[in-house]
């Protein structure tokens, strides 16, 4: 979700450093969750990745050596149903303990809260969008579900809907389960209750978790980030690539295409949002920065989308840094070149001949999505209907 880190904070977290994407992981009994996240583990290529968990137990112990993350990286409850076991202060005093955490001297990346498969998720979103802590960002919710079993599960439990339609990303898991036009008609099913939440399948939760978060296999992340860490997305559909291992073995990735956008006009912004507005569902991931050029010289705004979810973080331009939009766009059975022009469309200028003039209005549109603390009583608009997102 969410994550990512990319997310990389506002001008108030600049004091503290880039804020750590909390991604919640929801989905009902036995839909295969622990399995997403020991895959997440296993597959963090270097990325720390912090867990509260309900069962410890369930957690491959090895898998986070692996990712180079024992000790106080894990808070484990071990009672149940998160959303009942805890309340806001106690989840920020988790949260708290997992974003000073640090390992080699780094913060982590992402952290994940699995909730229990009773749990309702709408409750532990509004909690971390009321948390206090400001190192961390909300990051978006995945539900994950049983493809076999999802007709019953949603006669027994008919608030699936409501799950799925404050999802940000939702996992079809148990692939291996199901004959492929089954598996269609399901996806087809859970499109339809999941609104603009991006869907996609899995066995055994595998599924890419550059989706989640932007993964550290070689150098930093977004947040302070280079153009060339970003375009490295770009090689996600390149899945046949013999040299690639570990989190970007070629399976995992070549469902997906992804677009690097690059522009030296600054971006109009309402031509902008309208595009974000409209995103095709398809698309699931965008990742970046934006330059609105005079209509907020100061600040560049990272920009992080996981499905439904769309958030801006203005922060002040680095000194001496080069004022360019860079877009990485990721997702399945899109249409790159239509996005590319679409987002051409979008540069300062690009529709008139007449000099370009300040829109004086045009940032509110972008600024209905810069985080503040209103976002937890958005959670019950998510679930009513099209929140801002
Ligand atoms: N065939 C198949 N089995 C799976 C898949 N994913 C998970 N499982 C199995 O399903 C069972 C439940 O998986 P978990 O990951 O424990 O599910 P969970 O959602 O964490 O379960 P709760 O914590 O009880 O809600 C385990 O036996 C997994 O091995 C899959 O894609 N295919």
């Amino acid at each position: 979700m969410s994550g990512d880190t990319a997310l990389s904070g506002d001008a108030t977290s600049s004091k503290v450093g880039p804020q750590i994407p909390v991604v919640v992981l929801a989905g009902f009994l036995g839909s295969g969750k622990t399995t997403l996240l020991n895959h997440l583990l296993h597959h963090s290529g270097g990325s720390r990745i912090g867990a509260i968990v309900n069962d410890f137990g369930a957690i491959e112990i090895d898998a986070m050596a692996v990712a180079g993350q024992l000790g106080d990286s894990t808070v484990s409850l071990g009672n149940g149903c998160l959303c009942c076991a805890v309340d806001a202060s106690e989840l920020d005093v988790y949260l708290d303990k997992l974003t000073r955490a640090t390992q080699d001297g780094h913060a982590m990346d992402v952290i994940v809260i699995e909730a229990s498969g009773i749990a309702e998720p709408q409750e532990l979103v509004r909690m971390v969008l009321a948390s206090e802590n400001p190192r961390i960002v909300y990051g978006g919710l995945i539900e994950v579900v049983d493809a076999a079993e999802f007709d019953a599960t949603r006669e027994k439990h008919p608030e699936v809907d409501r799950h799925l339609g404050i999802a940000d990303l939702v996992v079809v898991n148990k692939s291996d389960r199901v004959p492929d036009a089954e598996r269609e008609r399901v996806l087809g099913a859970v499109r339809a209750a999941a609104e603009r939440a991006a869907v996609v399948h899995a066995s055994y939760g595998r599924i890419d978790p550059e989706l989640l978060f932007d993964c550290r296999p070689t150098r930093e992340r977004i947040g302070q980030l280079s153009f060339d860490d970003l375009y490295r997305g770009d090689d996600l559909d390149r899945g046949d690539d013999p040299h690639r291992g570990g989190a970007h073995d070629g399976h995992l990735h070549a469902a997906y295409e992804s677009l690097a956008f690059v522009s030296e006009v600054p971006m109009e912004p309402r031509a902008l949002m309208d595009f974000f507005d409209s995103r095709p569902e398809g698309l699931y991931r965008i990742k970046g920065y934006v330059d609105f050029g005079a209509a907020d010289a100061l600040n560049r705004y990272a920009v992080h989308a996981v499905g439904r979810f769309l958030r801006f973080y203005p922060e002040p331009w680095p000194t001496g840094e080069e004022r360019l939009t860079q877009l990485v766009l990721i997702g399945a059975g899109i249409d790159t070149e239509a996005l590319r022009k679409g987002l051409d469309a979008c540069r300062s200028g690009a529709t008139s001949d007449a000099p370009h003039t300040v829109d004086q209005h045009g940032m509110w549109g972008v600024l209905r999505y810069v985080q503040d603390k209103g976002d937890a009583d958005e959670v019950e608009d998510f679930a009513g209907g099209p929140g801002p997102a």
